[in-house]
């Protein structure tokens, strides 16, 4: 079933960045006291690593047991183990490297350069295997249920990799899938799939600048998820657009009245 999108709407993009950093901690410190660890799925994108670089500036980052984390990504450029372009990379370089996870917690998605060469299909087949072999018998299906997914939304509404009309915004079944012919470079890459989207407790979704305006604009007014996939992501428990004022700035009044002043 799904959740009714909540808006919070920051004045710019540097203050969304440091408190959906305070948002995320915080949601990771009650999850490892009433479950004993944490489950966050990672997005690349300008967004995504603000706020990952926000987290790294926090003081409270250190009331996170960084051990007790599991990190997955809702999708990853399917490029060589450490291009500078590969989503893991760059959270690397904005947080994992400074903070004691544990490497075994650590769920990048393959590189085309790995176990499954430049078989993308066959990565995302093995992404798929590796979730389901963490999801417990209180999970909802072959993944765990993440306690945050996060989502960047691109200019043309894409979440993930899923982008408008391509095949892997249709599937229902498979949780990971390969994409090839992204229209985003680089074109080959993997992600997860709506259904395992969905799979979340919290599902964010995180715009910032005024290139995603339009974006937010088509998504939070009722497009269909195959023309916006950003319109079809959403979590069990809640569904939470996290803005700045730039993407905001074309939302319908009836979502978020602009000042009057
Ligand atoms: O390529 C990607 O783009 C989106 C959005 O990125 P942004 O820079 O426009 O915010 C991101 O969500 C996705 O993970 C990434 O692979």
């Amino acid at each position: 079933m799904s959740t009714a999108p909540q808006l919070v709407v920051h004045r710019d993009k540097e203050l969304m960045a440091q408190a959906a950093a305070a948002r995320l901690i915080t949601r990771i410190v009650d999850a490892q006291a009433s479950r004993g660890s944490a489950s966050v799925v990672l997005t690349g994108g300008r967004n995504g690593n603000g706020l990952l670089a926000a987290l790294a500036a926090a003081p409270a980052r250190d009331a996170v047991d960084w051990g007790r984390l599991d990190l997955w990504w809702g999708d990853e450029r399917f490029l060589p183990e450490g291009d500078p372009e590969r989503n893991v990379t760059q959270a690397r370089e904005a947080l994992l490297d400074s903070v004691p996870l544990d490497p075994k917690r650590v769920h990048a998605m393959p590189a085309s350069d790995g176990p499954y060469g430049d078989d993308v299909d066959a990565a995302a087949a093995a992404y798929a295997e590796e979730l389901a072999a963490a999801a417990g018998p209180e999970n909802h299906g072959p993944v765990p249920t993440f306690d945050v997914l996060m989502l960047g939304v691109g200019p043309d509404t894409h979440v993930a990799s899923l982008f408008p009309e391509l095949p892997a915004v249709r599937e229902t079944d498979r949780t990971v899938v390969g994409v090839h012919g992204a229209p985003k470079p680089p074109p080959t890459r993997v992600t997860l799939t709506l259904p395992a989207i969905r799979a979340a407790r919290e599902v964010w979704l995180l715009a910032a600048g005024e290139d995603k305006a339009q974006a937010a604009a088509i998504a939070l007014s009722g497009a269909g998820e195959i023309q916006a996939p950003a319109a079809g992501a959403y979590g069990r428990g809640r569904t939470l657009w996290l803005l700045d004022g730039a993407a905001a700035s074309q939302l319908p009044r009836s979502l978020y009245p602009p000042a009057s002043a």
